[in-house]
């Protein structure tokens, strides 16, 4: 098969579109969580029912990896990202008319459903269209430019839903994924390369049992799960109550705050991907490298006597963000590892470690809490620095756990290399 397709100019048009897709897809993921208080009003929501519309959606979409790693080898990307824009403008446009929180719920799932269906399919888009080092590089871009989606919902979203109001947000919103499903209708292809491998049909469990056999898959997952589960237990749940509650931090400087990790991504991402391009065998070094540091920081600020000062705090934050970056190197193992037709898949299971990981850690973190609440007769307050200090102390066991794996499954997939 001709290979003049690859690297061409058509392949930065499929690209950049798909990047815009995804880019959309991340500020529906996040949107709703600058939405908090005006949704606690209009739904008359606990702090707790609201906690469970981002808890929803996120299981929504880990829970939707393998299936969707399944259609993709299968359909192939366009139609998965054509398909989840349009998820996402039904959920928002749902959201924008919710007046209570079962209507709620069914938007999230919606929105989650259709996330879900995005950044895999443009990993999987890659290889389709480009060759070489081009591929590590991108991928990482794919992920820097992704937190452009988290700017929309922070600023243009945040500011139309304090100005004009719940409905006409979420119907811009809406209005934004159903742009980017006309535009991947209009410029997005899976190219010549996929109608090559495409013939390579297979029944869903042999596709999963193959992606999974594959050590540099489970290398994948591991690698995903240990690094980014750091990142999503803060970004997602501890991380604002540990800085304003555990040390003390304005609530108006703990958000701005959160803004260092989407500078971190796009400085580490691009410098990540090159590493990872022209020292491929180093890249559970680099992986490994940034959780040591990550570990080593939450040492630091767990042990330091009373709150720490901010520019620890914002050190901190900074090795933690690295994660987001690092775990895109648990996608790297996939790709190089598995055959273009188990691709999709197998990009589905690596993209639910870290998610799994974060499930876990935000649970028992929680548990851990509650019962030195209670322990303590319930009295004073929940979030306290002590407290915090045991219950996120749970994270280097959740560490040491992906450590041992990812040690565990280099060392297959190094013997898989050497039989090769
Ligand atoms: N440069 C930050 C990239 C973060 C990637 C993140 N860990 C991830 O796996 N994202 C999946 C997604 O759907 O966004």
């Amino acid at each position: 098969m001709s290979q003049a397709h690859l690297n061409s100019s058509k392949s930065w048009v499929v690209f950049s579109f798909a990047i815009l897709a995804y880019i959309s897809a991340i500020s529906q993921r996040t949107s709703f969580g600058v939405a908090g208080i005006e949704a606690t009003e209009r739904f008359n929501a606990s702090a707790q029912i609201l906690a469970s519309f981002s808890v929803v959606q996120l299981v929504v979409y880990a829970g939707a990896q393998v299936p969707v790693g399944l259609l993709l080898d299968k359909f192939g990307p366009r139609i998965l990202i054509i398909t989840g824009a349009l998820f996402m403008a039904a959920g928002q446009a749902f959201l924008a008319i919710s007046v209570n929180v079962p209507m709620g719920l069914v938007g999230r799932v919606m929105v989650g459903m259709g996330d879900a269906m995005v950044f895999v399919s443009v990993l999987k888009l890659l290889p389709l269209w480009f060759s070489g080092s081009r591929i590590p590089v991108l991928t990482q871009l794919t992920g820097t430019f992704g937190q452009l989606g988290q700017l929309i919902s922070l600023f243009p979203f945040h500011m139309i839903l304090l100005g004009v109001g719940w409905s006409a947000a979420f119907s811009v919103m809406s209005g934004f994924a159903f742009a980017t499903f006309i535009t991947t209708i209009a410029f997005v292809r899976n190219g010549k390369t996929w109608e090559g491998i495409s013939q390579g049909e297979q029944e869903s469990g042999s596709r999963i049992m193959r992606a999974w056999k594959q050590p540099g898959t489970r290398l994948g997952f591991w690698t995903h799960f240990t690094t980014a589960f750091m990142i999503n237990t803060f970004m997602m749940t501890w991380g604002y109550p540990f800085l304003v509650e555990g040390q003390g931090i304005e609530s108006a400087l703990a958000s701005g705050l959160m803004a260092v990790f989407v500078l971190v991504s796009v400085l580490l991402g691009p410098i990540l991907g090159a590493l990872t391009a022209s020292r491929a065998k180093q890249r559970s070094n680099y992986a490994l490298g940034i959780v040591g540091t990550i570990l080593v920081m939450w040492a630091i600020v767990l042990c330091w006597p009373g709150q720490a000062p901010l520019w620890v705090l914002v050190l901190l934050m900074i090795t933690i963000a690295a994660g987001g970056p690092a775990s895109v190197i648990g996608f790297d193992f996939a790709r190089t590892f598995n055959p273009p037709h188990v691709l999709g898949t197998a990009t589905g299971l690596v993209n639910t470690g870290g998610f799994m990981g974060a499930f876990v850690t935000i649970y028992v973190v929680g548990f851990i809490m509650d019962m030195l609440y209670k322990a303590g007769g319930s009295v004073g307050e929940l979030y306290n620095l002590p407290a915090f200090r045991i219950a996120l102390s749970f994270q280097f066991v959740m560490a040491l756990l992906g450590i041992t794996f990812m040690l565990i499954e280099r060392r297959k997939a190094r013997r898989f290399l050497a039989e090769q």
